[in-house]
């Protein structure tokens, strides 16, 4: 379980100390306007940032406290920001830095329908298939394919993960996360622009705000109408349901 306590940044980009767990199971959604701190979260999730005060421990241990080794097989960051690198085959570039098998990278393919590119040269791929690459390549860092025992507790950040993704592949990957989540038991936090895919999809969300998180929950709760027209200041129709009662927002023209 990853734990944070009273966790924050006072230097910038800064981030507001708040307590919370990321629980193995669980889809959790992080949104927010630009800007509001949502990367910079991810840096304290993953350790690539210790907090300035307060802790974030993964098993109860500090993140900075974990041999790198160890760690990366219990946590994988996937970047907003792509960094590809040199032409790897895809299949090397997805094997990359892990103990993944040549049968642990075919699974991995085929999970983010990617068999096809395999053999192609990394920086050959289109902005979707590139993004696809990199979340299969976290999925062998983390060492998915193993029992569920061995994947219990692997906690798995992805920053803008369907950016780039068709409505296909987006629908493809979110119910990919949330099997993951619920069979392998991963605990899964995503930064998601798409309000409307972390309200189907996620089980529980947080909002950020310059800095600092100003409500967290069930989606029905946290993305009210009202809330997410004045925290993104955006004009706002809601247009039906989705089956929790959570609403499906539309933008005005
Ligand atoms: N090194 C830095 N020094 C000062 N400010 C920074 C630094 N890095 C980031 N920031 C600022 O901190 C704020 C939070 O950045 P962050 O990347 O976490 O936002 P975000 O919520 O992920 O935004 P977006 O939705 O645009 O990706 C931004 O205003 C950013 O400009």
């Amino acid at each position: 379980m990853l734990t944070l306590t009273d966790a924050g940044f006072a230097k910038a980009p800064a981030l507001t100390p708040f307590s919370d767990c990321l629980v193995p199971g669980e889809l959790l959604a992080i949104v927010g306007p630009n800007g509001a701190g949502k990367s910079t979260l991810l840096s304290l999730l993953s350790g690539y940032r210790r907090p300035d005060g307060g802790s974030v421990c993964l098993d109860g241990t500090p993140l900075h406290h974990w041999d790198s080794a160890a760690l990366a097989r219990r946590r994988a960051l996937v970047a907003q920001k792509l960094t590809l690198g040199f032409d790897w085959p895809v299949r090397e570039l997805v094997a990359l830095g892990s103990e993944a098998s040549p049968a642990d990278v075919d699974d991995a393919l085929a999970l983010l329908d990617l068999q096809a590119f395999a053999e192609r040269g990394a920086l050959s791929l289109s902005g979707g298939e590139a993004q696809r690459v990199m979340i299969a390549r976290a999925l062998c860092q983390l060492g998915l394919g193993h029992s569920t025992e061995a994947s219990a507790g692997r906690v798995l950040l992805l920053d803008e993960p369907t950016s780039a993704l068709d409505i296909g592949q987006q629908q493809r990957l979110m119910r990919l996360l949330c099997e993951l989540a619920e069979t392998q038991r991963l605990a899964i936090a995503c930064v998601l622009h798409d309000l409307n895919l972390a309200a189907r999809f996620a089980h529980r969300v947080w909002l950020l705000e310059r800095g600092r998180r100003i409500a967290f929950g069930p989606p029905s709760a946290v993305l009210s109408p009202g809330s997410v027209a004045r925290v993104f200041d955006a004009e706002l129709e809601t247009r039906a349901s989705h089956g929790d009662g959570t609403p499906l927002m539309v933008l005005t023209r």
